[in-house]
């Protein structure tokens, strides 16, 4: 189900607002994440849609219905929550019938709903035991069963995978995708993690201080960042930011607007120069090297910067001047106000020296 959200804003009693007046719309059968540090109000987000917080103004709507007074019952949402929230004493069947006997399905089609729940989730094999004998990833897939047990018109997770180790987080991210896409469910799904959401999502709702800064498909967050905030909070390692006189100066000649901050992603960064790159004098500082990754380190006009994995830098010694390259799509600049503004291309350079002249 299609989700819209119009003008919604939280504000407690202390007054700042915590979510700022956003407007944003989830598609049908799309998975969305909402991504941000620690206070951008992901959870408050989420709560708002689920029914668990009242907006203070500003409208919910799943597809035409508008839900922002009903309360978390009427509104037939699926939950899943970091800590899996499961009932301990019941067996796993029973913890997935439990939405299923509260909404009176009768015992026949319960037992058919656990089965395929269970099949779609790969637990049939633990439907007699407690939830306290399964694994961190098994519990978490009760937990998926059961809240989309009542085929909900939107999947809530909240850090759903912040309580399983390194190896588990990526299988059951994988899983959760996996699920999504069979079931067709619209999911929203947050997390601290930009690994986890950009592997995951159709989109990326990036938050900071309970304002949107983007809302795009991952790669577009990487390839084309709005501002300075989503280019720095996306990219590991973080993209490199220039606002020092001399390199700045140099790579302004690309734009035809006044920069304040210019960013370089380390992967831009080549050796080979092609018809649409843009060549930095630089001298190599440092070079290491560890399984596929390779870091080096570069001086630019008294600015250090980093590359990851640049092509041909292996046959460099260190200390040793040479040119580097960088596509001019990837010259990001931004202005006054951190607003992404557009590089032109090295073949317009002459035009950005006559705009300035
Ligand atoms: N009951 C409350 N009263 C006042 N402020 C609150 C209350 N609950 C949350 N906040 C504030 O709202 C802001 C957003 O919190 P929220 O939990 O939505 O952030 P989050 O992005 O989910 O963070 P995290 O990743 O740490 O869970 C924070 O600044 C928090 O301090």
């Amino acid at each position: 189900m299609k989700l819209v959200a119009k003008n919604l804003t939280l504000a407690y009693q202390t007054g700042k607002n915590i979510i700022d007046g956003i407007d944003f719309e989830i598609e049908d059968h799309t998975l969305v994440s909402l991504l941000g540090p620690s206070g951008s109000g992901k959870s408050t987000i989420l709560n708002m849609i689920a029914g668990l917080l009242t907006p203070t103004s500003g409208e919910i709507y799943f597809a035409d219905r508008a839900v922002t007074k009903l309360s978390v019952a009427e509104r037939n949402i699926g939950m899943v929550f970091q800590n899996y929230a499961l009932y301990p004493n019941m067996t796993v069947r029973d913890n997935i019938a439990f939405p299923l006997k509260i909404a009176k399905i009768a015992k026949n089609e319960r037992k058919q709903e656990i089965e395929r729940l269970a099949k779609l989730v790969h637990i049939e094999d633990q439907l007699d035991k407690r939830p306290g004998e399964l694994s961190g990833g098994q519990q978490q897939r009760v937990a998926i069963a059961r809240a989309l047990a009542r085929k909900p018109a939107v999947l809530l997770l909240d850090e759903p995978l912040s309580n399983l180790d390194a190896k588990l987080r990526t299988e059951m991210r994988v899983e959760i995708a996996r699920i999504q896409q069979a079931t067709g469910v619209t999911t929203i799904f947050v997390t601290h993690d930009q690994n986890e959401a950009m592997h995951i999502s159709d989109k990326i709702m990036l938050l900071s201080d309970g304002v949107i800064q983007q809302y795009a498909a991952p790669n577009d967050l990487y390839d084309k960042p709005a501002n300075l905030f989503t280019a720095k909070f996306i990219g590991d390692p973080q993209i490199n930011t220039f606002d020092k006189a001399e390199a700045l100066a140099y790579l302004q000649n690309y734009f035809a607007k006044q920069v304040k901050t210019i960013g370089i992603r380390p992967d831009a960064i080549s050796t080979i120069k092609n018809s649409s790159s843009v060549e930095l004098p630089v001298t190599l500082k440092s070079y290491s090297k560890y399984g596929p990754e390779q870091l080096s380190r570069f001086d630019f006009f008294g600015a250090e910067f980093d590359g990851e994995n640049v092509d041909g830098i292996s046959e460099v010694e260190v200390g040793q001047p040479l040119k580097v390259y960088v596509p001019a799509s990837a010259i990001h600049g931004f202005d006054d106000s951190d607003r992404h503004v557009l590089a032109l291309k090295p073949d317009l350079q002459d035009l950005t020296s006559s705009i300035k002249s």
